[in-house]
């Protein structure tokens, strides 16, 4: 298992480019199949973990999938079947945004189920509440979901019980090529779901009010490939924004989006920390002792929970007392015990952590829990005495790109060392890139 290793204590500065988001890209590959004729050509796709995935199981449906300094080429016109297998759900739940597309195209979608993670049980319930709305039969069996109808889908109006970034997306997607006009009320209003609908605008839907919480969606008979550039990852940039604040440093971070950040921009100003926007990016100094602050996570344009861990380990280092709630997944606090590992002091009352500030950080063995709780150990480990060993990296190549070579690049103390067959396994994986589908 590959290993990332980190001496603490070293100021960082420079500039770091951010990368197309992780969260925006999925749902745009899987809203490629709904092209039934010409090619999707997809700029600014980071070269991650997850998106191989998710090219994966296009692949596995017989659609075509290039992927070469980061665009990404899709031809849907050929789908050889409608089922994404267990292997490759199981390795990333944002496989299930193939269902929607794969429904209204097909008019049938056979998915494994996407199960829980560490970070909650994450039910699928309002998707299916959605399909099943539009007029889809919806059977549950042998591991499997599958989504049928007769038809075309019939255009619904759909009220999201709670306003879910993956049900706003699937609908939004099957009901692209619905019969009719489908509104979703209480609709996820994340960025991510507006760079979905421009996407799909640019296929030939015809979608208003997306970043608001009432979509509407006139449904179309054809939908087509279309040249789209992913916006910049706001979770990779505001990870960085931590970085250059718990290290007592200044960087600039190159194509992110303040007003995709409000909420983390505006806790790091109340900290103290020193936040400057301009047209190409944001550059983020801290210069001195950092106050604490109350955080609570909720939907866009809340505070962002895929922040919550990184901003926790900010607060362990400010002067005082933080209240962390966490108000999206009911089990996003695994970090937590890693913190203590390394010298934190940290109390979890249900739903929020009690951060007692002025942690000396110590280095230890510490394992990645999910994707960003292994992104918060990095920024711990960086404000920390001694040397952090972090395992579970897996867990980080799913949403950073290459975060320690950045982050070395940047002044940090920072390695990774895998053993050798593992090496042979991750040269393996990039051969990946380009090769033609194959079958399921
Ligand atoms: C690939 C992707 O974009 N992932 C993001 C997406 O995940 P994802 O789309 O899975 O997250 P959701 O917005 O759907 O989940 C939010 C909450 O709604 C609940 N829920 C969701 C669906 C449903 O049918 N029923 C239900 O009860 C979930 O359990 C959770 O408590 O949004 C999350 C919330 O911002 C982020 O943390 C993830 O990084
Ligand atoms: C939770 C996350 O991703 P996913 O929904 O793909 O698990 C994340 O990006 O922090």
């Amino acid at each position: 298992m590959s290993k990332i290793i980190v001496r603490g204590g070293r100021k960082l500065t420079g500039n770091v480019k951010i990368n197309g988001a992780k969260n925006a890209v999925l749902p745009i590959i899987a809203a490629s199949i709904l092209g039934s004729e010409g090619e999707s050509v997809i700029h600014d796709a980071p070269p991650l973990d997850d998106v191989l995935v998710i090219n994966k199981v296009l692949q596995s449906l017989g659609i075509q999938v290039e992927y070469d300094q980061q665009v990404i080429r899709v031809r849907a016109e050929q789908i050889t079947t409608c089922e994404a297998s267990y292997e490759l759900v199981r390795k990333m739940r944002a496989s299930f945004l193939v269902m929607g597309p794969l429904l209204a195209r097909l008019g049938q979608a056979r998915i494994s189920l996407p199960g829980g993670c560490a970070i909650g049980t994450r039910p699928i319930d309002q998707h299916l509440k959605g399909f099943e709305a539009m007029g889809a039969s919806i059977e549950l069996g042998q591991g499997y979901i599958e989504a049928r109808v007769k038809g075309r889908l019939k255009g619904a109006k759909i009220y999201l019980d709670v306003a879910s970034v993956g049900a706003t997306e699937n609908i939004m997607m099957a009901a692209s090529l619905a019969e009719g006009t489908t509104i979703i009320e209480n609709a996820a209003k994340e960025p991510e779901i507006v760079d979905l609908a421009n996407y799909l605008n640019a296929m030939g839907a015809v979608i208003r009010g997306a970043g608001t919480g009432i979509i509407r969606i006139e449904g179309v008979e054809k939908l087509c490939g279309a040249v789209h550039t992913v916006i910049p990852d706001r979770i990779e940039a505001g990870t960085y924004m931590i970085a250059a604040a718990i290290t007592g440093s200044d960087l600039y971070m190159e194509n992110a989006i303040g007003d995709h950040l409000r909420p983390v921009i505006s806790k790091l100003q109340e900290m103290g920390v020193l936040v400057e926007e301009d047209e190409n990016g944001i550059r983020v100094r801290a210069t001195g002792t950092l106050r604490a602050v109350d955080v609570k996570t909720l939907p866009y344009p809340g505070f962002p929970t895929d922040m919550q861990s990184q901003m926790m380990a900010l607060l362990m280092v400010a002067d005082g007392t933080s209240l962390v709630t966490e108000t999206v997944f009911e089990n996003r606090f695994m970090h937590v015990e890693e913190f203590s590992n390394m010298n934190a002091q940290i109390k979890v009352d249900g739903r929020t952590a009690i951060v007692s500030g002025n942690s000396k950080l110590q280095g230890a063995k510490v394992c990645a829990t999910d994707l960003r709780a292994g992104a918060a150990l990095i920024l711990a480990a960086l404000a920390a005495e001694g040397e952090t060993e972090i395992s579970g990296t897996h867990h980080i190549d799913r949403g950073y790109v290459s975060i320690a070579d950045t982050l070395c690049e940047l002044g940090a103390d920072i390695r990774r060392v895998s053993p050798p067959q593992e090496v042979e396994e991750e040269a393996v994986e990039i051969g990946f890139f380009n090769i033609q589908p194959t079958l399921a």
